[in-house]
Formats: structure tokens, sequence, C-alpha cells
């Protein structure tokens, strides 16, 4: 069984395109960055802390399943070095708005995928070049408005009406949205998981 440790609807739907069955298992940890933390250590840091949290859980939920395979994801916005995750407030979110308008910032997000034992753990982050165009408070406290921001890492979301602020991209579209299609599929084939060779498509 594949579990996928993540409260996150982008990535059930994204993961339900490569894989039919998996069982979903939101894993709430600590999300704060370690004083100094590099942005790629920490979004995988939380990726493995998310994906052995998840073991966790399944084993208190008494599943015997001891082959169980598990995976998570952290996506996080870097701009000048600063970490920002998903906005609390319209001030948090008008503040991550602004530092973005107008120039390139990084999409970094990370992938863990580990057994129960801990005794095989892959990671990857996979970094894209995302560059808005200017915006307007006007526009930052509309968009606020469509709830759309809330739930997103540095206030925007490129598969919604954030799209309009995203003037380029350079790198995966999936991984900004929350999963790295490619790499996920690349990291799932160790595990013996190949999403075109399950017999359910024939
Ligand atoms: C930049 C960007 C982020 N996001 C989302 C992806 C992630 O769901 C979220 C970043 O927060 P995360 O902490 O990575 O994920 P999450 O809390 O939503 O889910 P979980 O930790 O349980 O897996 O922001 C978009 O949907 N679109 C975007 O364009």
């Amino acid at each position: 069984m594949l579990v996928l440790a993540s409260a996150s609807p982008r990535r059930k739907e994204l993961l339900s395109l490569l894989v039919k069955e998996f069982l979903v298992l939101p894993a709430d940890i600590d999300e704060t960055p370690y004083e100094n933390e590099g942005a790629k250590d920490y979004v995988i840091r939380m990726a493995v802390e998310k994906a052995k949290a998840a073991t966790l859980i399944y084993q208190g939920q008494g599943h015997q399943d001891v082959s169980a395979v598990f995976m998570a994801s952290d996506t996080s916005v870097v701009v000048d070095g600063h970490i920002l995750g998903k906005p609390s407030s319209l001030d948090e979110s008008k503040s991550m708005l602004r530092q973005l308008s107008g120039r390139s910032h990084q999409v970094l997000t990370s992938l863990c995928v580990c057994n129960q034992a801990y005794d095989h753990i892959a990671t990857q982050c996979v970094i894209s070049e995302v560059h808005f165009r200017s915006l307007s408070d006007v526009e930052i406290t509309q968009y606020w408005k469509t709830g759309e921001p809330q739930d997103k890492a540095g206030s925007y979301a490129i598969q919604g009406v954030g799209s309009v602020f995203v003037e380029s991209l350079v790198g995966s579209y999936s991984a900004v949205v929350g999963l790295p299609m490619f790499e996920s599929a690349q990291l799932l084939a160790q595990f013996g998981i190949h999403p075109l060779e399950e017999k359910s498509y024939e």
C-alpha cells in the first residue's frame, strides 16, 4: 500500500494520476524553520518529517502491511533567501505578494518516499523559477477575498486566479502546484511502484 502523508487536495489529485489506489494520512508537524536553516534543507526536512509522522499514524491505526511505502512533500516560496509559507492573515498575504511583485522568486518542492523501517529513504528537491508582473495593492486585497491564497505557500496559486500574476515559469509546473510528477514517478519506481505498468490501465 502507498500512503500519501498530506492534507493537500492538490497532492492527492496529482498522485491519483500516477497511482490508482493509495491511502491519504495527513501528518501534522511543526513547520517552523530552524534558525539559519537553508531553504533546500528545510523543505527536505519537512517532507521527511511528514513521511515519518505518517508511518507512526499508520502503525497506530493497526495496519499490518510491513511493505507499505510512504510519500510526502513540501512546497515553499523563496525570495531573497527568505522562506515564505502559508499566510495566516491579509497583512501577511500583502507582505508576501509585495515581496513577489515585479520580479522572480523560486519555488522549492521536496519529495520524500520511504519504507516503514526507514532503511530506504529517497529524497529530492525540485526548484522552479517564477516571474511575477507588478501587482497593485488593490488586486492583492481583491485576490485575498477569492479565498485562494490562504492555504498556499507564498500566498498564491499558479493553478488558479493567481496565474494572472505569472509572467513566466522555468521548471516544473506540477512541482509549483505541489507534487512534481516526473520526480515522483522516478522515486516511486525505486520502491517498485511503476505508474504506467499497472495492470489496471489495461
Ligand atoms: C506556490 C503554490 C503553492 N501551492 C500549495 C501547494 C501546497 O499544498 C501548499 C504549500 O504548503 P505545504 O506545507 O507544502 O503543504 P500543505 O500544508 O498544503 O499540505 P501537506 O503538508 O499536508 O502535504 O501551497 C499551490 O497550490 N499552488 C502554488 O502555485
